[in-house]
């Protein structure tokens, strides 16, 4: 199916956000049309400070955007209430930080399972194990775990709940070349076998070959949008 013909699952228009810190102005996006359709990949590169963090931050429901308007679907984010924000993220997005937020008194299992019980269509704690490749680590705790096997375990807490999307931040930025690899191989796989629209920041411009489509920002606007005519594996990535 070519991307005319698939849904629309974000579409931003005219989005800004600007910072007021005391006296200064940061204008942190000016102005950010963009359009992400279902179950595409897409990776977000830019320098530091370029806005990836505020934008991915503003489609995820944690932050809202000084002007312009945010759809999720034919939802206008922009229009919706604190509430409502909160419940689009618990039913709708999966979030992966370059930290991995797991609770250490809790297993793997556990820590998936604080998410699956609140949401509303959940994949099963061990099948989200199973997607990142860990389920023999079921009950391990996070001390018991490498750094990349718990941010695995963090992906696998993010995708059980069946989101619509999976937004990363950086999910590679604290592991090493090897490990890297496996953490971005687990999130191709949800992509492509859970159709999971996906969006992952980086600043590393060669994980971008793994993309559909790849987003640069430039001081709060986009600088260029590309398509990869043909995506390279996780595994072949090098950097
Ligand atoms: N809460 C905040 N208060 C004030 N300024 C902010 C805040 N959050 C972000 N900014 C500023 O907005 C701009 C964009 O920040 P953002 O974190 O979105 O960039 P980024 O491209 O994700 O950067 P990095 O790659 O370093 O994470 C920066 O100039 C940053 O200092």
């Amino acid at each position: 199916m070519s991307s005319a013909t698939k849904t629309t699952v974000f579409r931003t228009v005219d989005l800004t956000k600007t910072y007021q810190m005391g006296e200064v102005e940061v204008r942190a996006l000016r102005g950010v049309n963009l359009e992400l359709v279902e179950s595409e990949f897409v990776v977000l590169l830019g320098a530091s400070g370029s806005g990836k963090s505020t934008l991915l931050n503003i489609l995820g429901g944690l932050d809202t955007p000084t002007s312009g308007q945010v759809f999720y679907l034919d939802t206008d984010l922009t229009a919706s209430d604190d509430r409502e924000l909160t419940r689009y993220r618990r039913d709708h997005v999966g979030f992966v930080f370059q930290f991995y937020n797991l609770i250490p008194s809790l297993t793997a299992r556990e820590n998936i399972e604080l998410i699956t019980e609140i949401a509303v269509s959940p994949i099963d704690a061990m099948d989200a194990l199973e997607i990142v490749g860990l389920r023999e680590r079921a009950n391990h705790f996070p001390a018991q775990l490498s750094g990349g096997e718990q941010q695995r375990v963090a992906i696998a807490r993010a995708i059980a709940k069946n989101p619509q999307v999976l937004l990363c931040d950086e999910p590679t930025g604290a592991l090493d070349v090897h490990t890297g690899i496996v953490v971005l191989e687990a999130i191709a796989r949800i992509n492509r076998e859970l159709g999971t629209t996906t969006a992952v920041i980086t600043h590393n411009a060669s994980i971008a070959q793994m993309a559909d489509r790849v987003i640069a920002l430039s001081d709060g606007q986009i600088a260029s949008v590309e398509m990869n005519v043909s995506k390279v594996n996780a595994s072949e990535l090098q950097w």
